[in-house]
Order: structure tokens, then C-alpha cells, then sequence
């Protein structure tokens, strides 16, 4: 089977921006009630996604004092448990980040390294790649960051 996720964060000044749980310099964080890694949300939502589950707002309803501030991983770990736990493995996971700044491949392996560990998963089995929005839309005028994924589940 095969999930499918997306997910958008405002940039916010005084938050640190992390992403795949690495934490990215730049002038900006992203706004959220989470570590708001739109990248590790997207993902969630595709594995979840994949076996019909109801979305991380279910698991993690925004605006839990449980959530606030969690570190996103853990929403990464607590899909893949899910998966397991009704007899599912997932087999990769692949992921773009859309963002006009700041250059995140340069942290690509680190990325997939931290998202592979929480789903239990290779580093190769865990895609990311990074687009521009060319200047459009908010993205383009960095007002955020948005990310999409897709999960495939057998
Ligand atoms: C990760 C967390 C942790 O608290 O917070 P953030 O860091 O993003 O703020 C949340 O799980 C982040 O949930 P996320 O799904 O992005 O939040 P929202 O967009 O506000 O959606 C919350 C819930 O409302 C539902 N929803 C949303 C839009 C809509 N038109 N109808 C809906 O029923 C969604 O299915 C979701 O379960």
C-alpha cells in the first residue's frame, strides 16, 4: 500500500529550524506547537496514510500540552509502532522539502540517518530531496517551509 502526506509550517525568528530532527542554521525556526519538523510530519502522515490510519492531528492533537515542543521523531516512531503493531512493515519512505532557503541538502545524511532510526529503516530507504518554489506563492516570498512524502507499506 502506499500513504501520502504533506504538511506546511510558517518560519518564525527566535526558533531554532529543525528538520528530520537536525537542527538547520538560519535566521529563522518554523512556528508550531511541536519542534514543527514539517519535514518528519509529512512522512508520518504518508506511513499512517499507507494502512488508512487517521492523521498525526489524531495521535497529536495541536494545542496537547503533551505535544508541546515534542520532538517530531517521536511522532516519526510512534507511526512506525503503529505500522508494526497491525501486522504491517513499511518498506521506504520518500520525501521533498520546499523551501527557497536555507540549502538543506548539505544535511541530507543526517537527515536520513535520525528519520530512518525512528521508522526503523535503512538510510536508503528513506528519500529526500529539496525544490525551490522559483520565487512563488509564500513559499517563494519564505514565509515557510512545506514538505510532501509518500510511504509504502506491505
Ligand atoms: C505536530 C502537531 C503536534 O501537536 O502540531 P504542530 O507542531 O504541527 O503545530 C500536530 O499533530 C499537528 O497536526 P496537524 O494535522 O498539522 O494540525 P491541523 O492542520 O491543525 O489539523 C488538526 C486536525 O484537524 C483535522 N482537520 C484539519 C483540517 C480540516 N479541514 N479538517 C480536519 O478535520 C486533521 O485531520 C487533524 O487531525
Amino acid at each position: 500500500m502506499t500513504g501520502l502526506g504533506y504538511d506546511i509550517h510558517r518560519f518564525k525568528e527566535g526558533r531554532p529550524l529543525i528538520l528530520g530532527g537536525v537542527e538547520i542554521p538560519h535566521t529563522h525556526g518554523l512556528d508550531g506547537h511541536s519542534d514543527a519538523d514539517v519535514l518528519s510530519h509529512a512522512i508520518a502522515d504518508a506511513v499512517l496514510g499507507a494502512i488508512g490510519l487517521p492523521d498525526i492531528g489524531h495521535w497529536f492533537p495541536p494545542g496537547d500540552p503533551a505535544c508541546k515542543d515534542i520532538n517530531s521523531l517521536e511522532i516519526l516512531e510512534k507511526a512506525a509502532s503503529l505500522i508494526r503493531e497491525k501486522g504491517h512493515s513499511l518498506v521506504n519512505v520518500d520525501a521533498t522539502l520546499i523551501a527557497e532557503a536555507p540549502k538543506v541538502l548539505p544535511h541530507r545524511e543526517a537527515m536520513q540517518a535520525n528519520i530512518g532510526r525512528a521508522l526503523g529503516l535503512p538510510p536508503e530507504r528513506v528519500g529526500i530531496k529539496a525544490t525551490t518554489n522559483e520565487l512563488l506563492g509564500a513559499i517563494g516570498r519564505r514565509e515557510g517551509i512545506a514538505a510532501m512524502a509518500v510511504a509504502q507499506v506491505d
